[in-house]
């Protein structure tokens, strides 16, 4: 493991944040912290830094206990939602930052800086300041600065949080890839799912300073262990006093085995997929169907169906 946080517990003041907190990163591994707003992410993030002291528990970063080092005694590379950049120099200068205090030799730093700014897409940039840089620019610098002087493992806070939808979503897939050469293991808080399960190869779902659940994001996903991870990772609607995905309801003009009897209300497209809003008894439900189908079974306002879980759907028991 390159990072064991074990039986991690913090308040502060009288609030407590992180209640008994373990996790366990892999080396070589993609980890994202998920979870919603206040659920203990970041602290758990500065705790492993050496940011925050922890009020019990211990932190293994390589199995050695550095719970009582100072950050810059851990090895670790941290970037922030909004990176700090030394101003007045030119990027260059800041992905060199490290390795000048370091007093490294001036041709190693150059051959240095010039592969991390070809790993980060910035050659042509070296020269410039970060004022001139974008959202997006700034942030692959800041990520070059971490990696300048080889961390053993990379920290990132919401590295991508400040910057817009699309911009975000390229340098998501950019993260991804930029891990896939360098495989520094790394682990990035956010609260965006989505962001979570196209990124990472493992996810540790955090509410509350608790952990959830941890595994592959084909594992939360769709083995959720609990409600709340269920409908935190993705879409739900209830069917028969059980959760389901929207995408695992089956509908049909007869009924099947198993089936409910349904009103459609409404069928909103948008693109490929249709989403069918549905009255059962008392209760609402929808489900989400390709286009195709929607057309098939002919489905509008006021029209019965028959709906039920898909055969392989996972169901959760509402409690
Ligand atoms: N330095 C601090 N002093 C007092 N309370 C704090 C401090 N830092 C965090 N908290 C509180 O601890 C709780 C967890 O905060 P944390 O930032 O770890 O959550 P998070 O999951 O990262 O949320 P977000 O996504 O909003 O950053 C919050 O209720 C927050 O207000």
């Amino acid at each position: 493991m390159a990072i064991e946080a074990r039986h991690i517990n913090k308040a502060f003041g009288t609030t407590p944040v992180l209640h008994d907190v373990s996790v366990e990163v892999a080396s070589g591994s993609l980890t994202a912290l998920l979870g919603p707003s206040g659920g203990g992410k970041s602290t758990l993030l500065r705790v492993i830094a050496g940011l925050e002291q922890p009020d019990s528990g211990t932190v293994l970063i390589s199995s050695n206990d550095v719970t009582r080092l100072a950050p810059q005694r851990r090895n670790v590379g941290f970037v922030f939602q909004h990176y700090a950049a030394f101003k007045h120099m030119t990027v260059f200068d800041n992905i060199a930052f490290g390795l000048q205090i370091r007093k490294r030799p001036k041709s190693e730093i150059h051959k240095r800086v010039h592969e991390l700014l070809e790993l980060v897409h910035l050659d042509q940039f070296a020269k410039r300041y970060p004022a001139q840089l974008s959202g997006g620019q700034r942030q692959r610098m800041a990520l070059a600065r971490a990696l300048a002087v080889e961390p053993e493992v990379l920290l990132l806070d919401e590295p991508f949080g400040a910057l817009d939808a699309q911009v975000r979503k390229e340098l998501r897939a950019w993260l991804r890839r930029l891990h896939d050469e360098v495989h520094v293991t790394t682990v990035f808080v956010t609260h965006d799912q989505e962001e979570a399960i196209e990124v990472a190869d493992t996810i540790v779902v955090l509410a509350g300073g608790r952990v959830e659940q941890s595994g592959s994001p084909h594992e939360v996903y769709d083995n959720p262990a609990n409600q709340f991870v269920m409908r935190f990772l993705g879409p739900v609607t209830e069917l028969d006093g059980r959760l389901v995905r929207p995408h695992d309801i089956e509908l049909t003009t007869e009924p099947e085995p198993g089936s409910t009897e349904a009103t459609v209300e409404r069928v909103v497209r948008l693109g490929f997929e249709v989403r069918v809003e549905m009255r059962l008894g008392e209760q609402d439900a929808w489900a989400q169907v390709t286009r195709g189908l929607a057309e098939r079974l002919g489905l509008a306002p006021g029209e019965t169906v028959h709906v039920r879980p898909s055969s392989d759907a996972r169901t959760l028991a509402i409690a």
